[in-house]
């Protein structure tokens, strides 16, 4: 069954430029996409699109279903009641989902408690277990952190345990390790792959390291100026990449990983 359908999306800025350009794409109950493309190929706003939170001054047209909503257009009403239920997203940046003058185990007790109707020490436990799942140590210290308590793969850990609060049908992951020590990024690409498995849960994984997106996803669709420009089997576009620009994103995650060889090597 499908559950992201995007047809024809294309985004422009109000002076008339266009960012994204015509892309289409379909992600099924239990699939995992990934969406592969240099920095500025729209990537990004893509993923801003499809859950309706494009900046200002900024429009979307084509069609976006989303688990059987239309995003286009949608009031901001009818787009609250979608995200967090049809669709979470985990941002690069941690700090963008997470509100700095807020304890952690309240940001997550919140849409817990939305979801669930949970009270007290029921939601003292959810919200433990929430941080247990995403593998955070010593939970009760951490739930009582403010963000800037706690390091930086754990604040990702804490976004990741809040966007899937509400057990969303898509996660929706946009450069989820980027920002992440290359030590904790293997790890918090492992947890994503096995939650989101566990949960037999859709994933859109945005990337622009070829190597990140084999990891989590099956399939992935290559962007560059706004267009899609290849789309297969990630062992495929691998092996023999058709395009020029995708021979090149694998020629350079190849030297990436053949320089981290030569690293550990040392
Ligand atoms: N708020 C904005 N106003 C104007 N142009 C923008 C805005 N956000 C993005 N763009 C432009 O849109 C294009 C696509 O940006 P987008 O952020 O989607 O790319 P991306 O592939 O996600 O890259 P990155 O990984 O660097 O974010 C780029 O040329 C970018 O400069």
């Amino acid at each position: 069954m499908t559950l992201l359908d995007v047809r024809g999306l294309t985004v422009r800025t109000a002076d008339g430029r266009t960012l994204v350009d015509d892309l289409s794409l379909t992600v099924d109950s239990g699939e995992r996409l990934g969406l592969i493309g240099e920095s500025g190929s729209g990537k990004s706003l893509t993923t801003l699109a499809i859950l309706g939170l494009l900046p200002d001054g900024m429009t979307a047209t084509g069609s976006v279903d989303l688990a059987g909503t239309q995003i286009v257009g949608a009031t901001e009403k009818r787009l609250a009641a979608v995200r967090g239920r049809d669709a979470a997203v985990v941002f690069q940046e941690p700090l963008t989902a997470l509100d700095p003058l807020m304890r952690v185990g309240r940001q997550i007790a919140e849409p817990l408690a939305r979801r669930t109707c949970l009270k007290g020490a029921a939601l003292r436990e959810a919200v433990r277990g929430a941080l247990t799942q995403v593998r955070l140590p010593e939970p009760e210290r951490i739930a009582r952190a403010f963000p800037h308590e706690i390091s930086g793969g754990q604040r990702q850990r804490v976004a990741l345990a809040m966007a899937l609060a509400c057990a969303p049908r898509l996660l929706i992951a946009d450069e989820p390790t980027t920002a992440l020590d290359v030590s904790v990024q293997a790890e918090m690409l492992d947890l994503i792959d096995s939650l989101v498995r566990e949960r037999k849960m859709s994933v859109l994984f945005v990337s622009h390291d070829l190597a990140v997106v084999a990891r989590v996803t099956d399939r992935a669709l290559v962007m560059k100026d706004g267009r899609a420009v290849e789309e297969g089997a990630v062992h495929d576009l691998v092996r023999l990449p058709r395009e020029e620009y995708t021979k090149a994103l694998v020629a350079s995650a190849r030297r990436l990983e053949s320089a981290l060889d030569l690293r550990s090597a040392r």
